[in-house]
């Protein structure tokens, strides 16, 4: 069977999460897409904690192994923050590496480029993880794109945060224990500023904007609010009103301009993301066709997080395969 050599940037909780699932799954991969695939090497920012870390392959903290390693045919990329997870993705495209992401800081800053490059550079970019987890709203959105227009976007799109709002109402406590519980599930990021101030909502929001209407508003023009400032006792309060405080990401066109906001809302029963608790992300998509559409699932943690990423594997291995068949038949045809 053919093997495919991948590398994976990160061993943190995403990292680890594709590394695992890839060895649980090995088998059904091999018989769904026909192909064994190998993780040869990966790349840390500190190689000592890994030292103990399972399996047989090359741990590095230097990416130009990477790059020069032509049997590398996919880069798995989930590191933090814009730099240098841009500059390596890059150099991937340029080295005819397919590409996937679970970045959305890097990737609401430099998608665009990145997949103009892989134009150029006849190869591919997956970013369904870069938004609500293990959703595939990325796949939904471009599946809508060909006869529908998608009018708004009202959406639940961090799990740290709804999980902090979700625990504090339910079991009473403040803030800061949610928090610490949402770290310790891996569902918040190291440093947590962008969960709970609302960047992180906001990037899956300009990636989901880029996406709908090929382009992001001005960021300055974005109202955002974190949840890090609501009480226990407010949530309390909307609660005896029969109400919800939900962290809301909405976009919508008005006036040919976009209109984004990211901020705590106090929702009735009757509203389609009341029941959107915990981790879970939720996404209701106005379109004018097909009418209201709406997706929940897990929106943060380690595997949810794997499976949009190997869903995008396979995609582009699916459609590495179609390709030559395709390039294989036409050759037949030539001939015939
Ligand atoms: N956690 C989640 O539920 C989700 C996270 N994401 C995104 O996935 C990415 C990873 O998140 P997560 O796994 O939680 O983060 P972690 O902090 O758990 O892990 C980050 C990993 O990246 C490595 N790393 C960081 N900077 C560098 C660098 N400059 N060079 C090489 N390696 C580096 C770290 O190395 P070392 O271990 O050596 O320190 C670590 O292994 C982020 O962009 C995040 O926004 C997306 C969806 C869900
Ligand atoms: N920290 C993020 C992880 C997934 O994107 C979140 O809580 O949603």
């Amino acid at each position: 069977m053919e093997k495919i050599q991948v590398a994976l940037l990160g061993l943190g909780t995403v990292g680890k999460g594709v590394y695992r699932t890839l060895q649980k799954l090995n088998k059904r991969i091999e018989e769904k897409l026909g192909v064994s695939i190998e993780v040869t090497t990966i790349l840390v920012k500190h190689p000592e904690k890994h030292r103990n870390f399972e399996g047989n392959h090359l741990i590095t903290t230097d990416f130009q192994h990477i790059l020069d390693n032509p049997e590398i045919k996919l880069v798995l990329e989930a590191i933090v923050g814009v730099e240098p997870a841009y500059s390596y993705l890059a150099k991937s495209i340029k080295a005819k590496k397919h590409v996937i992401t679970a970045n959305k800081a890097m990737f609401a800053h430099h998608g665009k480029e990145l997949l103009a490059l892989a134009e150029d550079y006849h190869v591919q970019v997956g970013f369904e993880a870069t938004t609500a987890g293990g959703i595939p709203i990325i796949q939904t959105i471009r599946k809508l794109l060909h006869v529908n227009q998608i009018r708004q976007v009202t959406a639940i799109l961090n799990g740290t945060s709804n999980y902090i709002l979700t625990e504090m109402r339910e079991k009473k406590i403040p803030f800061k224990q949610a928090l610490y519980q949402a770290q310790q599930l891996g569902y918040a990021e190291l440093d947590p500023t962008n969960d709970i101030e609302g960047f992180d909502a906001f990037f899956k929001l300009m990636i989901l904007s880029e996406l709908i209407f090929h382009e992001q508003p001005a960021w300055s023009n974005v109202d955002r609010i974190g949840i890090k400032d609501i009480t226990l006792r407010e949530l309390l309060e909307q609660q005896e009103c029969g109400k919800r405080i939900k962290h809301l990401a909405s976009l919508q066109l008005i006036d040919e301009q976009i209109r984004a906001s990211i901020i705590p809302v106090s929702i009735p029963a009757t509203h389609p993301l009341y029941s959107i608790e915990g981790v879970d992300n939720g996404i209701v998509l106005e379109t004018d066709l097909v009418g209201r559409i709406i997706l929940a699932g897990p929106g943060a943690g380690a595997f949810p997080t794997a499976s949009a990423m190997l869903e995008d594997l396979a995609i582009i291995l699916r459609s590495l395969h179609q390709s030559t068949i395709t390039v294989s038949q036409e050759l037949i045809n030539s001939t015939t």
